[in-house]
């Protein structure tokens, strides 16, 4: 059996090649309305549709978010099935939004939902919560490193709640979002360009204190709708700022339901993003 391609390397080239940025696919009932769609599977399979014909032949990576599906029931996962593979096709790589954490045994269902390479959800990658400890990931970094995909665990995320929980202390003193941290970085050990665990933390959130360091991708969503600018991602990231991918999801949907229109948000904020990564990072060259 032939193996795939690495995630990191897959994601790294997308990045190289496409520039650093992950649109969000979040059909809001008021984006639909906004789109003159209704709120319903007709409407959510129209904005799906727009939106990957749109952008996933040039946008890194695209970040359906299965919330807004899922409240559909079994015809909105249906969409998100069509949406996923698509965009693949049209050779976007697909994160698929679903926050899943549970006990290990229960994981490995999840994990073979979004990372067995025959599932219908199969995706390149999956977001995780890991607040069922670390270690309950196992079965979905298991699978995504034998199927070349990847895996987005939450460290910091950019919610203002998110700190009760995420930046508690362990009885070692490390923040709990260190500990997250310090295991996505133990999971890459060794992996070049990147390895196949990313963290996200928000780019909302300012100079973390966190030590960022994971040698692997970073997901950086909270720039548009939650305020952040592509300004503000050096300050978060600091040298890790080129292992950043920023993720927007309404501060580019907004402008649809043209595709033009969305084709330009997107590559207006790539270069945004391109300019200021580029300009922080040129002490570390
Ligand atoms: O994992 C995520 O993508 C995520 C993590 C996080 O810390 N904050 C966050 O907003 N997100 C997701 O990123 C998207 C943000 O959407 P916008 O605020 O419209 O750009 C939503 O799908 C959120 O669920």
């Amino acid at each position: 059996m032939s193996r795939a391609e690495p995630f990191g390397a897959r994601l790294r080239r997308a990045m190289d090649t496409r520039g650093p940025l992950c649109v969000g696919i979040d059909p809001h009932a008021s984006l639909l309305s906004a789109w003159g769609l209704g709120d319903d599977v007709a409407g959510l399979e129209r904005f799906a549709r727009t939106t990957v014909e749109a952008l996933a032949d040039r946008v890194a990576v695209l970040k359906p978010q299965s919330a807004f599906f899922e409240r559909f029931g079994s015809r909105g996962v249906a969409v998100l099935e069509r949406t996923v593979a698509d965009a693949r096709a049209a050779g976007a790589l697909v994160l698929t939004d679903a926050k899943r954490g549970d006990i290990g045994s229960t994981m490995a269902a999840y994990a073979a939902t979004y990372l067995d390479a025959g599932s219908p959800l199969f995706s390149d990658a999956v977001t995780l919560s890991p607040y069922l400890g670390f270690g309950s990931l196992r079965p979905a970094l298991d699978l995504a490193a034998a199927n070349g995909a990847g895996v987005f665990v939450l460290a910091l995320t950019s919610n203002l709640e998110g700190a009760e929980v995420q930046r508690a202390t362990a009885p070692d003193g490390r923040t709990l979002a260190q500990v997250v941290l310090d295991h996505i970085a133990a999971e890459n050990a060794g992996a070049e360009p990147l390895g196949p665990v990313g963290a996200v933390v928000g780019a909302t959130l300012g100079d973390t204190g966190a030590d960022l360091d994971v040698n692997g991708p970073l997901l950086a969503p909270g720039i548009g709708a939650q305020g952040a600018t592509p300004a503000d991602l050096p300050a978060v990231f600091g040298a890790a700022v080129d292992r950043v991918v920023p993720s927007v999801s309404r501060g580019i949907l907004r402008h649809g339901p043209g595709k033009g229109q969305l084709r330009e948000a997107a590559e207006r904020l790539r270069d945004e993003v391109r300019a200021a990564v580029d300009h922080r990072n040129e002490g570390f060259r």
